[in-house]
């Protein structure tokens, strides 16, 4: 059995408060940088390397966050969640979606159902599914192929899935096996379906209305809307809906829907894209084996984040440094700075993944914690975000934790040399670049150019973007924000906090309104 303490009732908390500060600008400078990045590396998953040398980290610091995880059992309560104990405490469930793309430990079986089988069951079911579609077995109306796949969902819904999709839609297309086009609405602004509904062919399009719970109110709306808009173009929406959602949902096993699919209670919505959330649109843009190839990236950082050296668990390193970061260095941000196109959506995803998970102010039993938790989230591709926010990143009185990413090739393959390097080259230049710059700085007298350096950076370094590495990526921040989690003693699995706000608009719809609700309702004249 683990103990489930508050971060601040630990003895390693009291010693994070006496370590000795590690001056980034200092240690990163001249040859002790070079060995820095050299020796501060993790072997990650699928050939990518986690490099913190330009962390606030050295190695007594490691040393105490070693003793950390081992107090806190940080690798015994994950070794808990994935055989199936109730880690979701504010809702009482499991939490399982590691499970969905291979087995950890032991069997789980609740209510004499093996969930491993139950999820590769539904990934069966979705793969054939989708090879009938692109073998024209399932086809519109009209007998003719279905081209393009939407995907009507919010939150975790959306932005998982629709990251994935974008991460891979031009290696997809660069390796011949983009099957069918994909499109997302998420938002109930009118605008939002309608902007994707006139920019796609609705005859041969497939729509999967997906909603764990089958109740979100954008998401019945907008497949409404699309259900409208499907009988105003003259074509059957049974024909051309799916459902993906729980079994016990109000849209389960509805015959207005062509087929349904099904996920569970277990699956929270943003670590639902290795469920049948995220399996029924990629299966269908991309093919089910590139599928079941990011699945497979996915189970090798869930099995290198088993291990209880901290120095050979990226997740659970990345995990303490930026506990560190957060309780002990005070710093309330991090920006994930992608150097790869393919990936502007990513960061996205992990605002929700993070922030949704971390963002408390109780413990697991409901009891006010007295440290801080999870950080802000933000971030955009690199090298756009240079040209945007990076002044205020090198300069301004915050400093922001930086996690980038970067890869040595391109998806597509296309480059040409100008001056003398590939833009790909550039692109990796800048990555590289800016590590440096934040960490050591620059002086200059004219205060107005100076930089004070100490900015501290990690880098996540692959060969290329595809299936394996985007599937160890996306298991590698899920973990590290359970096992931030752990140390924090939240429940990183429920999100009450997006409830009250919900609540509030249903009353405005039904003008049931006092206070300010009232005036601002009106404002609006809604
Ligand atoms: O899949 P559902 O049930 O429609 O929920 C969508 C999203 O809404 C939330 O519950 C928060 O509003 C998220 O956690 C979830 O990802």
């Amino acid at each position: 059995m683990v103990n489930w303490t508050n971060f601040d009732a630990l003895d390693s908390y009291q010693a994070l408060k006496n370590v000795d500060a590690v001056n980034v600008r200092e240690v990163m400078s001249g040859e002790s940088g070079a060995q820095r990045v050299k020796k501060y590396s993790v072997p990650m998953a699928e050939g990518m390397a986690y490099n913190y040398a330009a962390k606030a980290v050295d190695d007594d610091i490691l040393a105490v966050l070693q003793k950390l995880s081992d107090e806190a059992q940080l690798t015994e309560k994950y070794e808990e969640l994935y055989n199936g104990a109730v880690i979701n405490t504010g809702e009482k469930r499991l939490v399982l979606h590691q499970l969905c793309r291979g087995q950890l430990g032991k069997d789980v079986v609740v209510d004499g159902v093996n969930k491993r089988e139950f999820y590769q069951a539904q990934q069966d079911r979705i793969a054939k599914f989708a090879n009938d579609v692109h073998a024209g077995k399932i086809v519109n109306g009209k007998g003719e192929k279905f081209t393009t796949v939407v995907q009507i969902g919010i939150g975790g819904s959306d932005l998982g899935p629709r990251a994935l999709y974008l991460a891979l839609e031009n290696w997809a297309k660069t390796n011949h096996t983009l099957k069918m086009q994909a499109a997302f609405i998420s938002n109930v602004d009118p605008d939002d379906a309608s902007a994707v509904l006139n920019n796609i062919d609705v005859e041969h399009a497939l729509f999967i209305v997906v909603s764990k719970s089958g109740t979100t109110l954008e998401t019945l709306t907008n497949a409404a809307f699309v259900e409208d808009a499907l009988k105003k173009a003259g074509v059957d929406p049974s024909k051309h809906m799916l459902a993906c959602t729980s079994e016990t949902s109000p849209l389960a096993n509805n015959d207005k829907f062509l087929d349904s699919f099904y996920m569970d209670d277990y699956i929270g919505g943003r670590y639902s894209s290795s469920s049948a959330v995220g399996c029924c649109v990629l299966s269908l843009a991309f093919g089910p084996e590139v599928f079941a190839r990011l699945m497979a990236g996915a189970h090798a950082a869930d099995e290198t984040a088993k291990e209880k050296d901290i120095l050979k668990n990226p997740s659970l390193l990345d995990a303490l440094i930026g506990v560190y970061e957060r309780n002990f260095l005070d710093y309330a941000t991090t920006a994930v700075l992608p150097y790869s196109q393919a990936l502007s959506r990513f960061p996205a995803h992990l605002q929700q993944l993070d922030m949704e998970s971390n963002g408390k102010s109780v413990n697991r039993f409901g009891e006010k914690v007295n440290y801080v938790t999870g950080p802000i989230i933000f971030g955009e591709p690199g090298t756009n975000g240079q040209h945007s926010f990076y002044q205020l990143l090198h300069q301004g009185k915050t400093i922001v934790p930086l996690q980038f990413i970067g890869f040595k090739d391109s998806q597509i393959g296309n480059d040409v040399v100008i001056e003398g390097s590939t833009s790909q080259k550039k692109l990796d230049a800048n990555v590289a670049a800016q590590i440096v710059a934040f960490a050591c700085g620059k002086d200059d007298e004219n205060p107005n150019k100076n930089f004070d350096g100490g900015r501290p950076s990690s880098i996540i370094i692959g060969q290329q973007l595809n299936p394996e590495t985007l599937g160890a990526l996306l298991a590698h921040f899920e973990n590290k924000v359970m096992f931030q989690g752990f140390v924090w003693n939240i429940n990183s699995f429920d999100q009450e906090g997006v409830q009250l706000g919900k609540v509030l608009a249903k009353r405005v719809l039904a003008h049931d309104t006092d206070g300010a609700l009232a005036v601002y309702s009106d404002l609006l004249e809604i």
